[in-house]
């Protein structure tokens, strides 16, 4: 039965891990690939596999958002050319693609959205007209919400492309600022240059955001087990949760949606999930936002049930209307 498996008897051959080329795909696969080894006792290798994604100069909304650089690597997985794939678990659709499997989340990095802006500036030292680069609907409909409601009038300009690319708009001065995911700027070991760590009651980070997703095919249970050791339950309820949430409200992650599930802790004691959720216009007029607390889940059901509640909460205060407004 494990006769080709990755890790079946006899299996010599280094593990392959499809990857990305980008510089924060490799140094995540890096991290993995390490972290496979240990567990498994087997060499890794990272197999690079281009996606339309890397090469296309379209806005995301345009080459229709989820999953673009997904795809080809989970192609990869169920060709059998690769044994396993690392995600950034924000990029992934929420729909789990027959014949593979999630086989880990290890725990999560900082979740934070964060502002690489010039001259050391924060949030509340931006000036006015200051330009504020991102490519994502649901950054712009927080940050222009915030704005509105503070009284600050920067504006946000949509960008996009790598990390490199989207730091560089702000070193060249074409930008004031740019905002970015903490975990990737970790990850690249660039967390000096945050001028500011934004707070999720700001800005409230994509599902998933800061998280990992180790995918395989299904038929490889052996590799799958082995993989396993590096999930972490507590992150894996938190973005399941919150995943729940953003397939409930039919969106997809280029829609501007936010969510955050985390655990509330009494004394030692950790007693409840809670999970939050944000919809807005990218313009930032109106905003849908929203919190619920549970039990700790204790299965997939369980946290999904969380996101899904409070789903159909925002949606009866009109969170679908907003969802309708896709374009940068
Ligand atoms: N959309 C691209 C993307 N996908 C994952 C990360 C960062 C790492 C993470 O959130 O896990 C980034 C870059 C960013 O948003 O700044």
């Amino acid at each position: 039965m494990t006769d080709n498996s990755p890790l079946g008897a006899g299996a010599t051959k280094p593990l392959r891990l499809g990857t990305r080329r980008s510089k924060l795909a490799m140094a995540q696969s890096g991290l993995i690939a390490d972290a496979v080894s240990e567990v498994t006792g087997r060499a890794v290798e990272l197999v690079e596999i281009t996606t339309y994604g890397d090469t296309s100069r379209e806005h995301l909304s345009q080459i229709g958002g989820t999953g673009v650089f997904v795809a080809a690597l989970r192609d990869a997985l169920l060709r059998g050319e690769v044994d396993f794939a690392v995600h950034s678990l924000k990029d992934l659709p929420t729909a789990q693609p027959e014949g593979l499997v999630l086989a880990a989340v290890p725990v999560r990095e900082d979740p934070r959205d964060v502002l690489v802006a010039r001259d050391g500036l924060t949030f509340e030292q931006l000036p006015s007209g200051a330009r504020v680069g991102t490519g994502s609907p649901r950054r712009m409909a927080q940050l222009n919400a915030y704005a509105r409601n503070h009284g600050l009038d920067f504006e946000t300009v949509p960008i996009r492309g790598n990390v490199d690319t989207r730091i560089g708009f702000v070193r060249s001065g074409e930008l004031d600022a740019v905002v970015l995911a903490a975990a990737g700027l970790s990850r690249l070991g660039r967390i000096g240059e945050v001028t500011d760590f934004l707070s999720v009651d700001t800005v409230l980070p994509a599902p998933g955001q800061g998280a990992l997703a180790i995918e395989c095919a299904a038929t490889s249970a052996d590799l799958a087990a082995a993989l396993a050791e590096l999930d972490d339950p507590y992150t894996r309820a938190a973005v399941t949760a919150e995943r729940a949430l953003l397939a409930a409200l039919e969106a997809g992650c280029s829609a501007p949606v936010g969510a955050l599930a985390d655990l509330l802790v009494d004394g030692q004691a950790v007693n409840e999930l809670r999970l939050r959720g944000v919809v807005g216009s990218t313009d930032g007029s109106s905003l849908v936002q929203m919190s619920t607390t549970g039990p700790v889940p204790t299965s997939h059901d369980d946290a999904a049930a969380l996101g899904r509640e409070l789903a159909s909460e925002m949606l009866a205060k009109g969170a679908a209307g907003l969802m309708g407004e896709r374009a940068l």
